[in-house]
């Protein structure tokens, strides 16, 4: 569906120093190699500045790369934008493609035309995509007037009317509240595992990707830093886990093989037992807990995922230094 290689680009910046101007390059991304098979949810994370919405730009035929070559869907996105729209969808969070002044439906109506879409399979998709995302009390408001939430439903409807093989969305739920986040992310799931849609997403919300995306991208200063399934990436970065104890009565900790650490909570009603993944198993040590104290409860807690992505960064500038 997605085939990158080696993607540059370059942008000329000015730096002024006094009355004189003077240009520098900055890359903004800077060799990203990656394939995305269709039918693939992947999330594209990074901090402020890596290259994301750089790439999805390229992507989307709206920035021409400075080398590399990509494909989207079998064609190259910058010398075909018509193509190219025709078989993806791309929604971003900072930006509209529905008309202000008009009503929510107009748009979805002038855009059926645009692409042509046969007017029963456009009945059924915009019903299915206003039952879903629950749209029908605004169809005839003003987009002008819609709140946050409301309007991204409705770009999201406006993305899949002509039903694209490929839907990227540039930090989708940025600004939303908690309700309409999930909402989202549930909308989102349903037409990628149901539909098969393929999903490309930047995100800020690490929730986004633990909801949508079995497949995680990192970038940063314009490279890419880990690719892979989120639970490999997990494991490969955050090596303990930790089984957390709650005791029937105060008292120390158990002393069980495979514990790498101890941290106690509560005047000793609490402990936390940190332990390596690849060494013991949570139920090899909930065994040999049990044996040695009464437990009220417990819990086996894993690595946030913003943990999991600091480390790869700092991993990697840790890398710089060595260099
Ligand atoms: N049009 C432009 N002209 C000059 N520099 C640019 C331009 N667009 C992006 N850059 C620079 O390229 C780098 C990458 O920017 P980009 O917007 O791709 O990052 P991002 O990962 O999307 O960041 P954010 O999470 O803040 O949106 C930054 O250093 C940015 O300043």
């Amino acid at each position: 569906m997605i085939e990158v290689r080696e993607l540059r680009r370059e942008f000329k910046v000015a730096t002024s120093k006094g009355l004189r101007r003077n240009y520098k390059t900055v890359t903004a991304v800077d060799g990203v190699s990656f394939d995305v098979a269709a039918g693939e949810a992947v999330g594209y994370v990074g901090p402020n500045g890596a290259g994301k919405s750089t790439t999805i730009k390229m992507l989307t035929g709206i920035l021409v790369p400075s080398s590399g070559r990509i494909q989207v869907s079998g064609v190259d996105p910058a010398r075909q934008r018509r193509d190219l729209a025709k078989r993806i969808g791309v929604v971003f969070g900072q930006r509209s493609q529905l008309w202000w002044d008009l009503p929510l439906k107009d748009s979805f109506d002038l855009l059926r035309s645009i692409y042509r879409v046969p007017p029963p399979d456009y009945r059924v998709r915009l019903d299915e995509c206003v039952e879903l995302l629950g749209l029908r009390e605004f169809l005839l408001t003003p987009v002008r007037q819609l709140s946050l939430g409301q309007r991204m439903r409705g770009e999201i409807t406006a993305a899949l009317l002509h039903a694209p093989e490929l839907l990227v969305l540039d930090e989708p739920t940025i600004g939303l509240d908690l309700e309409s986040k999930e909402r989202l992310r549930e909308f989102l799931k349903d037409i990628n595992t149901r539909r098969g849609t393929t999903l490309l997403l930047t995100t800020h919300d690490l929730d986004d990707i633990e909801r949508l995306c079995p497949r995680l991208m990192v970038i940063d200063h314009g490279r890419v830093l880990a690719d892979g399934p989120l639970d490999a990436l997990r494991e490969e970065v955050t090596p303990d886990r930790e089984l957390v104890i709650e005791l029937k009565e105060p008292g120390p900790a158990p002393d069980v093989p495979g514990v790498t650490a101890v941290r106690s909570e509560a005047n000793g009603l609490r402990h936390h037992l940190t332990f390596r993944r690849a060494e013991t198993t949570a139920a090899q040590l909930i065994t040999r807990v049990v044996q040695q104290v009464e437990v009220h409860d417990l819990a086996v807690v894993e690595p946030e995922i913003d943990d999991v992505i600091r480390k790869l960064y700092q991993r990697q500038v840790g890398e710089h230094a060595h260099r």
